[in-house]
């Protein structure tokens, strides 16, 4: 074999197999990180996430199944129902650090709030037409592109009708492949059924692990369809069956507050002092009156009450 011939055999080689992955070695690339597993994201899972059995489930389930899938059908569609402060941000983190190195700063990982990015209801047009071309040409760039939507509940009705396409069961819109994209709806819609599901059964002693999916999830999607304040209003998502799985929050309960606090404890590196976990549990407020099971706010607000026990 001449040299000449070895040697452009070996640039080929180089160029197109070894340089790829050595630059990925040491860079965030498109299409999920190595050592990304079910059983890697079931551990983040079961030691971060407390009280939500059922998202852990269906979360765990979803992604994992979806991303070692090599040949989807449709993007994954995720629609995360639940009170505030119960872990839904927290999960889509979770989610995003699993596939991604960079977590929810990846290039690859794309976070719109509402009430930030669509704040006008005048420019529903624009905000439209710009959604439209960031997803597709984000898509465009990696198909293992993440979009998560936040406080769904306040978007604006039929503008989340404008990624219908790109959801659907198409192999291509417009030269593009949507079919590896992960899309996560966050949304407090539904929030009300999934309390009442789970007040009823503390009400009846039940343990909230007992709690299961099917308790849920019919009336999650007509609440959420029917409820005029969620951005799925009357939604083509809903009625096209776009969305593939409604992952219900529950309300936390006073042992969750505790667990949070700890955590937020140890991540300031701070010995666990429980006269100050149950002081800081203390101060949160609970519902329904009579009971008082469930922090209104979750676990939000519990970190800056801690600040007041450590701010010497
Ligand atoms: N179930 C949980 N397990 C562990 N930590 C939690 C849980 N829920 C909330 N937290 C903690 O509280 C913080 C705020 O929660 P998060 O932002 O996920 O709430 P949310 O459900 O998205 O609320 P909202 O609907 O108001 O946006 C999280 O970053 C996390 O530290």
């Amino acid at each position: 074999v001449e040299p000449i011939s070895l040697g452009l055999a070996l640039a080929g080689v180089l160029t197109g197999y070894i340089y790829p992955r050595l630059y990925c070695l040491f860079t965030e690339c498109c299409g999920q990180k190595r050592s990304l597993s079910r059983e890697a994201l079931q551990k983040d899972l079961d030691s971060k996430l407390f009280g939500q059995h059922l998202a852990k489930k269906v979360i765990l389930n979803a992604v994992s199944g979806f991303i070692s899938n090599p040949k989807p059908k449709k993007p994954l569609t995720l629609s995360l129902h639940g009170w505030t402060g119960t872990g839904k941000n927290f999960v889509s983190k979770i989610i995003a650090e699993n596939i991604y190195e960079g977590g929810l700063n990846s290039d690859y990982v794309h976070l719109f709030v509402a009430t930030l990015h669509f704040p006008h209801a005048s420019n529903i047009t624009l905000y439209k037409d710009q959604l439209q071309l960031w997803i597709r040409g984000n898509v465009s760039a990696c198909g293992r592109s993440i979009f998560i939507f936040d406080e769904m509940d306040k978007m604006h009705a039929g503008l989340i009708d404008a990624i219908k396409p790109f959801l659907d069961y198409y192999d291509h819109v417009d030269g593009v492949s949507y079919q590896k994209a992960i899309f996560i709806f966050l949304s407090n819609a539904g929030a009300e059924r999934i309390t009442d599901v789970a007040l009823d059964f503390w009400r009846s002693g039940k343990q909230r692990e007992e709690i299961k999916l099917k308790d849920m999830e019919p009336a999650l999607s007509v609440s959420a369809f029917n409820n005029k304040n969620s951005g799925f209003w009357h939604s083509s998502l809903i009625d096209r069956n776009l969305i593939d799985y409604f992952v219900p929050f529950l309300p936390l309960e006073y042992k969750h507050l505790k667990m949070c606090i700890r955590v937020e404890m140890q991540a300031r590196g701070f010995e666990i002092d429980e006269d100050i976990v149950t002081k800081v549990a203390d101060e949160m407020t609970f519902f329904p009156k009579e009971e008082r099971v469930f922090s209104d706010k979750g676990c939000k607000t519990v970190f800056t009450k801690l600040d007041y026990y450590y701010d010497d």
